[in-house]
């Protein structure tokens, strides 16, 4: 796993460990002291992508820019590669900004400088020569599929393509870790998708660690294997992201998931339910299937065994890290003897309910 229990001793495995870590800024002007992170402790697992999902303001983007130093913690350590961030002086940080690549919403490409040119800079920089940088950035090109733009300026390309150049750009270094800040956030949704197969191929070739911030549960479900959700800058859940997704346990969770394609409720219904239920009501319940139950006739099965109507309000088939998953959301008659066997039923067939609430 990942993202490992709330001060657990960090593994041999890990790429990245926050070690309690808390993040104050100061007071300026008319606003008073704010604590963006409070005691963050969280383990990413080498050859992982692990994902940070939580709402604005949330503090993922200030735990990002911890890794690679661009912050300073107030309290607690980041420990790259079992080093410790703050401990670094100048030369040392820029040695390891060399093995942490990163790349941003809004890309920050150079626009005087040619494809080749904004790929070719930190190996520059680093003092490479022009043959060797050459040699680096010519495959860096064919693998983010860009081989042909190498002349171009980066107002000569799409969104998806600048960003490609991003990525080429954050591996010249041949970097041990990726940091991911929003990096799909300006994109549209088939671009995305095309970024987020790139970082899995990355990740899956070049067996680089992936840690990416979003406030897009799509992202996190498409390409994540481990996540964790902040809020009002504390971790409040943490895990693989399937399990994560099927068993959310914190509000705010559910409340990220809740905008997901497929998990929303018909209008209509989601303004009718109820907290409690009055006589003659039904129960409205979201059912998640799994495994060896997505591949049951459960829907027939579970008529048969409540015995009365059901409801089928919304349904959904999908996948979370490549592995299948259903999500059903049934009403039934909220009585006792109704409810009793819904819930028996469920039991035996392991699945996971949630009652959403009740309707007339
Ligand atoms: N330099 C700073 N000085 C004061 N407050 C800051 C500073 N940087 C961030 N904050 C505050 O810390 C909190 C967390 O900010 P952060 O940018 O980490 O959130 P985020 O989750 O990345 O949000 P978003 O998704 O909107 O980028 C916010 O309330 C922000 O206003």
């Amino acid at each position: 796993m990942s993202v490992s229990a709330q001060n657990a001793a960090p593994s041999a495995d890990a790429a990245v460990v926050f070690d309690g870590v808390s993040k104050h800024f100061p007071a300026s002007g008319t606003s008073g002291a704010f604590t963006a992170l409070d005691k963050v402790s969280l383990t990413v697992d080498r050859g992982s992508i692990t994902g940070i999902i939580g709402r604005s303001g949330a503090g993922k983007s200030t735990l990002i820019r911890l890794v690679n130093g661009l912050e300073k913690p107030t309290g607690g350590k980041v420990l790259v590669d079992g080093v410790d961030v703050g401990g670094l002086d100048e030369a040392a940080l820029r040695s390891l900004r060399r093995s942490v690549g990163m790349i941003f919403q809004h890309f920050n490409l150079l626009s005087s400088r040619t494809v080749f040119g904004n790929v070719a800079l930190p190996l520059e920089i680093s003092g490479m020569d022009k043959r060797a940088i050459e040699q680096r950035v010519r495959p860096l090109l064919d693998l983010v599929g860009l081989a042909d733009k190498h002349g171009r300026y980066p107002a000569e390309l799409s969104g998806g393509q600048k960003q490609r150049i991003g990525i080429a750009r954050a591996l010249a270094t041949e970097p041990k870790l990726l940091l991911s800040d929003e990096a799909t956030s300006a994109l549209d949704p088939e671009t995305t998708q095309s970024i987020l197969e790139l970082l899995k191929r990355i990740n899956a070739d070049l067996g680089l660690t992936v840690l990416l911030i979003t406030h897009e549960m799509e992202v996190v479900k498409a390409v994540t294997s481990d996540v964790a959700v902040i809020d009002h800058g504390r971790i409040v859940e943490r895990g693989h992201t399937f399990d994560v997704f099927t068993h959310p346990k914190h509000e705010t969770t559910r409340a990220l998931l809740s905008g997901l394609p497929g998990s929303k409720l018909p209008d209509a219904v989601a303004r009718a339910l109820k907290p409690a239920p009055a006589a003659g009501d039904r129960a409205v319940v979201r059912l998640t299937f799994f495994g060896a139950a997505a591949e049951k006739p459960l829907i027939s099965q579970l008529i048969k065994s409540v015995g009365a109507e059901v409801n089928i309000i919304a349904g959904t088939i999908d996948e979370i890290g490549g592995a299948p998953y259903g999500s059903l959301v049934v009403a039934y008659g909220a009585d006792a003897e109704t409810s009793g066997r819904a819930e028996r039923f469920f039991v035996e067939n392991g699945l996971v309910t949630e009652v959403l609430g009740y309707v007339a």
